[in-house]
């Protein structure tokens, strides 16, 4: 603990009562000395009785403030206690069902799942909710992201006859799902701005008459609540029998609660009443118990079938990294990240605060040598669609993009996720960065953090219903020089801790940190914001840092040296401060702007009372960087990089399609340990639908490499046949780490 200083500020009452005085009058001067002797005592007694009542003050008021904190949690814990209650009491009219029996439609699915999907076997939960959604039931599916969602209607879309009707928020998501089923021969179309005429002419048609090879509708919501003409024709469709069911992606949009409120989605319940046979399934990757509350009351659900999936994505390896603020340092910073840990082309997102960032932030790359493009709501359509395919068939590395890309973006083997920003939530982030990975494969999401970035983002957010609260909570997570970054997402969607196997940068290297007693920084700060509000005037946290370190100068000479804080550390102290509540921002708007000012908060007092101490987590170093090297992939054998070569070369010439959609990393990563030469071993591994459409291919590119293989042997002087492929498969098995958790297709 720190040594009490003296606030530089009285406080209220400190003379309240002086000594009382001794009487006057003709007494000798050993009767004045005796008094002086009782007055004395007393004084020590008062005295102590004074410091007792202190002690007796601070304690309670920890005691308040640890009773406050506590009452805040309980609070929280019975709001999740009801409505769990009420999801359990609607649950128990279904707890008889067993989602994982056999059902009639059992070898249909199987099939579709292999032969049109090219996946082996079902992940947690999906084949229940499949089933579930085919039992005509309305189900809610809260599930990671990137855990695969999207199977869980497209499958039971294929299964059912008739007409599946998706909504989905964001005009690139739609695209992203609709090119990735047409590529695998599902009659899939969108219904957006972006629809011509004449495709719009299909729809319709096909809606009304149940003409045409219409499968899956994907539309953004704005269509359910503002085109009356496409009502009619849905409502044509349902009464010919022929919609088989509603799915509403991204479902977390409809709930104010939510991290991404959608005012349209707000109108979606709209399609339970008007549809109230026709199966509804909400889904999301993050939802807390009150979001989930809010949605099944929204969508008019109230009997739905829950699943809820663990958030935890075991492959990515979360870090905050320490952002200069130095522009150009950040960038030379970002560019030597990818240049060193991903050469290879792999895909990467970088997320960026504002179009203009993104614009700057990519050109400043290419500059770099690194290729990069930006993508933002302010782009036309047609170019943010370009960017998005090149990215997809990985002729761009890397895509800059603002909140506006990502949202459900289904690049399965993207690499890397930077914020070069702070995000405005926990839940956006864990969003944003879930990008990452969805392959199952080792990835990394890095987060660019300096404290001087929080007023930028909560100018923007303080307006939203907990704006502020959320931005506080993804802060904590970035001040954080300890905790486990895993461990605060648990804890945020209030999921049991599991193991971070050290994916996580505090887990997996540890960090010199020194815990600095900031109380008499925070006194200062107080007492100068004191006097600032005095003088009815505002400080940004810029100006408070500077006027901070003018006073520490004034107030040197007269009290004990402090230990000198760097402009950065300070910024952290204020921003530790706003968390602990003893300042808070103040927002003002002139005509082009809105400006956060540093204002003192609810416990700024007991600071400057002595009564609260602060501490500051100062990192000294970091031994390491980045993702362990025993947790990276190990390097593509040579027949991966063929594969991944041939996979390119036939997304080139089939326009659209795309590589990840002809194989995906799994299933190269499969062919070449099993390295199948017959139609029929191919077929067991990927399926039909893809061995009838490159299954020569991929036969005549394995023989090849196989009797290169043996040359190669027949070369080397006493190799056995054989040896080598087997010291291959030795050799790579060493580099290549399994992340156990994920149920990818092996
Ligand atoms: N059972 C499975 N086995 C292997 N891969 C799968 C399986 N199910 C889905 N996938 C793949 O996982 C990836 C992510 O799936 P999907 O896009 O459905 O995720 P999601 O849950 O919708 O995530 P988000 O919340 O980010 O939208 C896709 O590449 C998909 O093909
Ligand atoms: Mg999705």
């Amino acid at each position: 603990m720190g040594r009490q200083i003296e606030a530089p500020l009285s406080c209220e009452g400190r003379f309240a009562n002086p000594p009382r005085q001794p009487a006057v009058g003709a007494r000798t001067s050993l009767l004045w000395m005796e008094t002086a002797d009782v007055v004395a005592e007393e004084l020590l007694y008062v005295e102590a009785e004074l410091q007792d009542v202190q002690d007796q003050i601070k304690a309670l008021l920890d005691r308040q403030e640890g009773l406050h904190k506590r009452q805040s949690e309980l609070k929280a814990l019975l709001e999740e206690c009801e409505a769990s209650k009420s999801t359990a009491q609607v649950d128990s009219s279904v707890a008889t069902d067993d989602w994982s029996a056999d059902f009639e439609w059992d070898s249909r699915a199987e099939d579709i799942r292999f032969n049109v999907f090219g996946i082996s076997s079902y992940r947690a939960n999906q084949r229940e909710i499949i089933n579930a959604v085919m039992s005509r039931r309305d189900v809610l599916v809260i599930m990671a992201a990137g855990g695969g969602k999207s199977l869980c209607y497209q499958l039971p879309a294929l299964l059912c006859d008739g007409v599946a009707l998706v909504v989905s928020p964001l005009l690139s998501l739609i695209q992203d799902q609709v090119m990735g089923l047409t590529t695998l021969g599902i009659p899939a179309y969108m219904l957006t701005s972006t629809t011509s005429k004449e495709h719009e002419k299909l729809i319709y048609k096909s809606l009304e008459k149940g003409e045409g090879e219409l499968k899956v509708l994907y539309v953004t919501p704005e269509k359910i609540s503002k085109s009356k003409r496409f009502m009619s024709k849905l409502e044509k469709c349902h009464h010919g029998g022929r919609l088989s069911l509603i799915a509403i992606d991204e479902a977390h949009c409809c709930s104010q609660w939510g991290h991404d409120f959608r005012p349209d989605y707000k109108n979606l319940g709209i399609l339970k009443i008007q549809f109230p046979t026709v199966p509804l399934i909400a889904l999301t990757a993050t939802a807390t118990y009150k979001v989930q509350v809010d949605l099944m009351e929204m969508l008019h659900i109230p009997k739905c079938v829950k699943f809820v999936s663990t958030i935890n994505r075991p492959n990515l390896f979360y870090k905050v990294h320490e952002k200069s603020s130095v522009g150009k340092v950040v960038i030379d910073e970002i560019a030597d990240f990818i240049r060193g840990s991903y050469s290879k082309n792999e895909s990467g997102i970088i997320y960026c605060f504002s179009r203009k960032e993104c614009e700057q932030v990519a050109k400043e790359l290419r500059e770099r040598g690194i290729s990069a493009d930006h993508y933002h709501a302010d782009m036309d359509v047609i170019a943010r669609e370009k960017v998005h395919l090149l990215w997809s068939k990985n002729k761009l590395q890397v895509i800059v993009g603002t909140v506006a890309f990502g949202m459900g973006i289904n690049k399965p083997d993207v690499r890397f996720v930077i914020h070069h920003s702070l995000s405005k939530s926990m839940e956006t982030y864990y969003q944003e960065s879930g990008r990452a990975g969805r392959d199952g494969l080792p990835s990394e999401c890095v987060l660019y953090y300096r404290p001087g970035d929080v007023p930028r983002q909560s100018t923007m957010v303080f307006y939203e219903n907990a704006g502020l609260q959320n931005l506080y909570d993804i802060v904590r997570y970035c001040q954080s020089k300890r905790n486990c970054r895993r461990g605060a997402f648990f804890q945020h969607f209030g999921e049991p801790i599991q193991n971070c196997n050290g994916m996580c940068d505090n887990c997996a290297y540890e960090a010199e940190v020194k815990e600095l007693d900031a109380t008499y920084h925070a006194k200062v700060i107080v007492s100068l914001l004191h006097e600032i509000q005095e003088n009815d005037q505002r400080a940004t946290m810029l100006q408070l840092v500077e006027r901070f370190k003018v006073k520490i100068k004034e107030l040197g000479g007269s009290i004990q040296p402090v230990s000198d804080l760097k402009k950065e550390e300070l910024e952290q102290l204020i921003v530790q401060l706003l968390l602990e509540h003893v300042l808070k921002e103040e927002f003002q708007h002139t005509a082009y702007t809105t400006n956060s000012y540093i204002a003192l908060g609810s416990l700024s007092k007991l600071v400057l009372q002595g009564k609260k101490s602060v501490m500051l987590e100062i990192c000294t170093r970091r031994h390491e960087d980045g993702m362990p090297k025993s947790a990276k992939r190990g390097r593509m054998s040579g027949l991966e990089m063929k594969l991944d070569e041939l996979r390119k070369e036939l997304s080139s010439s089939n326009d659209g399609m795309l590589p990840h959609a002809i194989l995906s990393t799994q299933q190269i990563s499969i062919l070449s340990t099993q390295k199948p030469t017959s139609i029929t071993h191919l077929q067991k591994l990927i399926g039909k639908v893809k061995t009838e459409k490159y299954g020569k291919r991929i036969i005549e590119l394995i023989e090849h490499h196989l009797k290169s293989e043996q040359v190669d042997d027949d070369d080397v002087p006493g190799a056995a046949s054989g040896s080598k492929t087997e010291g291959n498969k030795k050799q790579r098995k060493k580099h290549t780490v399994v992340i156990e958790s994920s149920e990818e297709e092996q």
